[in-house]
């Protein structure tokens, strides 16, 4: 043996010779650029401490001898080796190896054919099942992936005969150790491996990433086996969700949600922006209390008592699966008849109701068997939405993550509207939560309004993994003093973890093409291309429906909302007495305030030939309106987000706004010489600004028809689905879910 050296160049054989066969250093990955399977196989074996690779590798064993050192190739050298059939051996090594690799692969495709084919069989053989033991419905096991033979059998789930669901796990009665809850019989809690999401990652080509696959790439894979009917890649191209390998179980848990409770856009947001992240893969649900008799849900028969400022409080479980979404209800004494006053009663009852939801919805995934399986506590993020679910991240903190339980579970609180805190007496409110003695000073404040208080959007802020607002505008605004409510400070220390999204609007509800509401009484569905046409009929039938002049050339200028401060409705009262000196009429629909809902009242009294206040709450009439006004308007003192301009641009007709929050985020400044923008964005809360804007905005609509149909046209065209939006939340949703 002449010499043992390292070896380093571009080839082993081509650097041998350079070398003169004397010492070299050799760096694995340059193998590599010596082409294909060749240097793969050498920087496998390196990788894997081989002592021996595949260049000493056979009877022949001449050449060159190799031994792993420090992440190098020793290499011994003979003098008189034939670099020639070194090379040859190499290769012949790496074949062997690639064959074995390919091989190992082809195993991997066949069982991920055959898995698909048992899913598909159990869907299909679940969906012929009649007389399921269980309350859940076949639809819901299907999906669930645990179908066909699956049965509850004492309070087991049982799937050809092997159990996939057991009852409740020790973390329940954890919690009800804690006094958080009692442990009712009977529940099915499925482990988290058999959800949709764990389903589907088992058919991810991630669960199958082995060293020697990825080193041997796609490209060879046809190479040796061109029979195999597929690769995992395109095995996965039908049932890969948009989401990918980030699949996630999501929780959203809110105090209303369209259709069947809404007192503003936080029902819209909560109807909607669940089934968006269910077209992207996720497992979704969203837990909501049931106010009222709904027609879809139905009863799951599971029962649980919490304990809500000393009382012990029942809840059961309602559901529906709708449109990809699972939606539990919560039925509790506490909740029903509110269906009209969602919010009202005094500030301890509403305490007392938010606590209530809160402490159920954490336990949710544990305790409702969505399509026969439970979400569970893996792979699951929560979301949270305003003060009202605020106390959600506490309680998952509290309760369970503090003590080592759902570890992998995150919260994620969203700030529709910081205006509302849940701000109340420390000591009273402190105990109506029943939270350790200690959580006491996450809820406590000071600020010169409220003095002392407890503050439950504090506690949960700063408890979040995540905090999200529903615009940009709105999340530079939160951290002003003048924005922030009081919060600011704990906004700001938290910016980390904060960021705005912007809205997206519901689609399939909120579209003048599908709209239900256009569908009778003179109104019609129309789109871009019939704009023209089917905005006057539905103008038409709107003035008709109101009792006003049936004019086609007389602008209608409408407002929507809730009404309170906010809105700034009262600027539009202030500014009245210049509207309607105009040759226009309005339209305003609102409920809210008394003194407001006085206000529209009499403004129709007064200029009973061109006003309409219509006092109530009625979606028909906001979709109708929203179809056959021209101009929407929206003074709104601050505004989070606004779904009204957003709805009004979809529907082709023209926002004048305030540039505060989302409203400055989404309806950019009409510019009459590039013709561009969208809509009127006046810059100060003001009767005069609102004027001055109308002014320009009138003038365009009488006199610069091109113009007008240009605006209404940009509107429409944009983009607005939740379908983007939702794939900003899923990065939220992720960070989160990597947070520690
Ligand atoms: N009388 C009535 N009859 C029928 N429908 C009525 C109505 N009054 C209001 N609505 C409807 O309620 C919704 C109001 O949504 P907004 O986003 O404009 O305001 P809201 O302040 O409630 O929401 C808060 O949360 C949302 C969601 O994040 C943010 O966009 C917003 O800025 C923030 O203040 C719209 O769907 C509207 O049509």
């Amino acid at each position: 043996m002449a010499s043992v050296g390292y070896l380093n160049g571009h080839s082993l054989v081509s650097h041998r010779r350079a070398s003169s066969g004397k010492s070299l250093s050799f760096d694995p990955s340059c193998l590599r650029r010596n082409g294909g399977l060749y240097g793969r196989v050498c920087r496998m074996r390196i990788e894997r401490g081989l002592s021996h690779g595949v260049l000493i590798g056979g009877k022949e064993r001449r050449g060159l001898g190799v031994s792993g050192k420090d992440g190098g190739f020793e290499v011994e050298e003979d003098g008189d080796g034939d670099e020639e059939d070194v090379a040859d051996e190499a290769l012949r090594a790496t074949i062997r190896w690639s064959k074995q690799v390919l091989a190992k692969q082809k195993d991997l495709i066949q069982r991920i054919v055959a898995s698909r084919k048992l899913v598909s069989s159990i869907e299909s053989s679940f969906l012929n099942t009649q007389g399921n033991k269980s309350e859940v419905s076949s639809e819901n096991y299907t999906r669930s992936g645990i179908t066909g033979p699956a049965s509850v059998s004492d309070g087991d789930l049982v799937h050809e005969g092997r159990k996939v669901g057991t009852r409740s796990q020790p973390e329940i009665s954890f919690a009800h150790a804690l006094g958080l809850a009692r442990e009712e019989d009977g529940l099915i809690t499925a482990p988290s491996k058999v959800t949709p999401s764990s389903l589907s990652k088992t058919y991810e080509p991630t669960e199958f990433r082995d060293e020697a696959l990825e080193d041997l790439g796609e490209a060879n894979v046809g190479d040796v086996d061109e029979k195999h009917e597929m690769t995992p890649e395109e095995g996965n191209k039908e049932s890969l969700p948009l989401a990918g390998v980030n699949v996630m179980n999501v929780i959203l848990v809110a105090a209303e949600c369209a259709p069947w409770s809404k007192t503003g856009g936080l029902g819209d947001v909560a109807g909607a922006l669940p089934k968006a992240l269910a077209r992207r893969g996720h497992r979704v649900m969203v837990v909501v209390p049931r106010y009222g008799e709904y027609t879809e849900p139905k009863a799951l028969g599971v029962i649980k008592r919490y304990k809500v400022d000393g009382q012990d409080m029942e809840v059961t479980y309602f559901h529906a699966h709708i449109d990809g979404v699972d939606f539990v209800f919560l039925d509790g004494p506490i909740f029903r008849h509110r269906q009209n006053d969602i919010y009202g009663g005094n500030r301890q009852d509403i305490l007392k109701r938010m606590v209530l939801l809160c402490k159920a919805a954490v336990e949710v995934p544990w305790h409702v068997p969505c399509g026969g399986a439970c979400y569970g506590d893996g792979n699951l993020v929560f979301i949270a939405n305003d003060w009202h679910t605020a106390l959600l991240p506490v309680y998952l903190k509290a309760y369970y993550r503090d003590h080592g339980l759902m570890k992998y579970t995150r919260c994620v609180l969203v700030i529709h509207n910081i205006a509302h805190q849940g701000r109340g007496p420390v000591e009273e409110d402190f105990r109506c939560t029943s939270l350790p003695e200690h959580y006491v000073d996450l809820f406590k404040l000071y600020d010169p309004i409220g003095g002392d208080h407890l503050n439950i959007f504090a506690a949960g802020l700063k408890t979040a993994d995540r905090v999200v607002t529903v615009s940009h505008g709105y999340a530079w605004e939160l951290k002003t003093s003048e924005g922030g409510w009081g919060l600011d400070g704990i906004i700001n220390e938290n910016d980390w973890k904060f960021q705005g999204i912007v809205n997206g609007i519901d689609t399939k509800d909120w579209n003048p093409e599908l709209d239900i509401h256009l569908k009778s009484d003179g109104y019609t569905n129309y789109s871009l291309a019939t704009l023209k046409s089917g905005k006057a009929q539905c103008k038409a039938a709107l003035q008709q429906e109101l009792g006003l002049l049936v004019r086609e050339d007389v602008p209608i200028l409408a407002f929507i909302g809730r009404l309170d401060g906010q809105k700034g409705v009262d600027l539009i009262g202030e500014a009245m007495h210049w509207i309607v000196g105009n040759d226009v009429q309005v339209i305003l629909l609102g409920t809210g305030r008394q003194d407001l809902e006085d206000m529209l009242k009499r403004l129709e009294r007064e200029h009973n030939d061109k006003v309409r206040g219509w006092v109530g709450f009625s979606a028909k009439l906001a979709h109708r309106i929203t179809a056959g006004a021209d101009i929407l308007m929206m003074p709104s003192r601050f505004e989070p987000c606004g779904l009204n301009q957003l709805y009004a641009m979809a529907y082709g007709t023209i926002p004048v706004v305030h540039a505060v929050g989302g409203l400055r985020d989404t309806v950019s400044q009409f510019d009459p010489y590039s013709e561009t923008g969208l809509g009127w964005a006046f810059d100060r809360a003001e009767s005069n600004r609102l004027i001055n804007a109308l002014g320009n905005c009138l003038g365009t609509y009488w006199y610069y028809k091109n113009s007008w149909e240009g605006l209404q046209r940009r509107g429409m065209m944009q983009d607005l689905s939740w379908d983007n939006v939702a794939q900003q939340y899923e990065e939220v949703l992720l960070a989160a879910k990597y947070q520690w």
